[in-house]
């Protein structure tokens, strides 16, 4: 792996040393970034943009970093998706030591849905570790997305330590799940009895992606799928992780040449001493009734006994329609999409609430603190739209909750109830019943999900 200099940075860069700004006062001005807590730091090391002519190089350290050397069609999706984001670099010497991206997602949130850049290609060179390159980094996006106006931003950790204190929270739960199929799946209701469809991988974009857009937003944390992303992410033939799975299958319930009412995309796998394997990677269902049809149709395919489903949403109702809970078993749980309020203020008035709400939060953040503060939170139900149902400003009222950014942005999407918070001692309770309050606004009907990962 080369790693000749590169241009330096054209942008404005900071040497990492720089103190502490004191909180904005005013809520009316967007979030400035600010610098992090004094560490140990390599004053050498600047940061700024990756230039186009850059992205080779910064690939090429991702790669060393995650261990990876992909194949020439894989690096040049990644090469694709890194020239429409945002790109910043650390700079040793005008050598390229550090890199992220952020991709231009969109994902939903109760009541509509919001741009969400999506962090990604985190990598440092393993000669730079620990010393700061990273924190720059996010000090450096974070300017810039401050600077773009993004209410918020969002990732999936390699690891679950490194970015809480960045003020990423879990606002998205998955469940693994397995079924035993070596004998029929037992259902306590009726399966949809319209026909089902395998589907050519080149139909997907247009089969699946208008059933996507149209469902976007009836869960929250789902992220909207791009023609290219369909294809580059959900149908690529070679599986990233299993050279031994199959292609990916699409199957799809519906009535011929009417909409489809849901569907499922898988992989199989043959085991010489253990029952063949059907890993299922995403089903949606319109309703319980067709989700019955694709989980039976799965338990079905002939020389395998056994389904992995790794994403699956805390609700699914696959787990009180099965008639044998021996035989689906959840056997794991795991944090998904990681969110961070950059701009608290407009996130919590861009999404819709379920109760009225009239409280005080107090909210710390180092990182970004014209959030930090106590602000007069209110909103009005409206169960399905955002529009003006909410204002958040700065007041001097004694607040009734304390709570740390990262955990407000783990609620955020009505995943994480504030008073598990308040029983962890991740938040203070001034005002008995704020958090009850509060939970009873933020809730969704749907538990937040999110089952793609960049
Ligand atoms: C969204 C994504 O892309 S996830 C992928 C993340 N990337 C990887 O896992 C690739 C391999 N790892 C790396 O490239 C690097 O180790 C990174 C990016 C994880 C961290 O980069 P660094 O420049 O070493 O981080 P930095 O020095 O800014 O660390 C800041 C703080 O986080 C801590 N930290 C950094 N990495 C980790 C980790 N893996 N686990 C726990 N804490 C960590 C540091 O100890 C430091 O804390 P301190 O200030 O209390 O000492």
């Amino acid at each position: 792996m080369d790693m000749e200099p590169v241009q330096p940075p054209t942008q404005s860069t900071q040497p990492l040393t720089q103190t502490t700004q004191p909180p904005a006062q005013s809520t009316q001005s967007p979030a400035q970034p600010t610098q992090p807590p004094a560490q140990s730091t390599q004053p050498s090391i600047r940061f700024g943009d990756i230039p186009e002519a850059a992205i080779d190089r910064a690939l090429s350290l991702a790669y060393l970093v995650f261990h990876e050397s992909p194949q020439d069609e894989k690096r040049k999706h990644h090469r694709d998706l890194l020239l429409g984001c945002v790109r910043v670099g650390a700079y040793d010497q005008g050598e390229l030591v550090g890199f992220l991206a952020a991709l231009p997602f969109t994902v939903s949130v109760p009541g509509g849905e919001l741009p969400c850049p999506g962090l990604t290609f985190v990598s440092v060179a393993p000669t730079h570790r620990r010393r700061g390159v990273l924190t720059g980094m996010i000090r450096e996006l974070f300017g810039k997305l401050v600077a773009d106006g993004a209410p918020i931003a969002a990732l999936w950790a390699s690891e679950d330590a490194i970015y809480g204190r960045f003020g990423f929270g879990p606002a998205t739960l998955g469940n693994t799940v397995e079924i035993d199929s070596r004998r029929p799946l037992a259902l306590r209701i009726a399966p949809d009895t319209r026909p089902l469809r395998l589907l050519d991988p080149a139909d997907v974009p247009d089969v699946l992606g208008p059933y996507h857009d149209r469902t976007l937003t009836e869960r929250p944390g789902r992220l909207a799928r791009t023609e290219a992303w369909w294809r580059e992410e959900w149908m690529v033939e070679e599986d990233e992780d299993d050279d031994e799975l199959s292609p990916p299958r699409v199957v799809t319930l519906g009535d011929p040449g009417g909409p489809i009412a849901g569907y499922a995309i898988y992989r199989t796998r043959t085991c010489d001493d253990a029952p063949g394997l059907v890993r299922l990677d995403d089903l949606e269902a319109d309703t319980p009734a067709a989700a019955a049809a694709l989980w039976r149709y799965l338990a079905s395919i002939d020389l395998t006994g056994v389904i992995r489903a790794w994403g699956r949403p805390q609700d699914d109702p696959l787990l009180l329609f099965a008639a044998d809970r021996d035989q689906v078993r959840v056997t794991g749980q795991f944090p998904g999409l990681r969110v961070r309020l950059v701009d608290v203020r407009a996130a919590l008035t861009a999404r819709s609430w379920a109760a009225p709400v009239d409280m005080v939060l107090d909210v710390r953040d180092d990182h970004l603190p014209a959030n930090a503060g106590r602000h007069h939170l209110t909103a009005t139900a409206a169960v399905t739209t955002a529009d003006g149902h909410a204002t958040y400003e700065r007041t001097d009222r004694p607040a009734d909750l304390t709570l740390d950014v990262r955990d407000l942005a783990a609620c955020y999407f009505g995943g994480t109830p504030v008073a598990s918070l308040v029983r962890a001692g991740l938040a203070q309770e001034h005002t008995p019943g704020t958090a009850r309050a509060l939970d009873a606004a933020l809730r969704t009907a749907l538990l937040p999900h999110t089952v793609d990962e960049f």
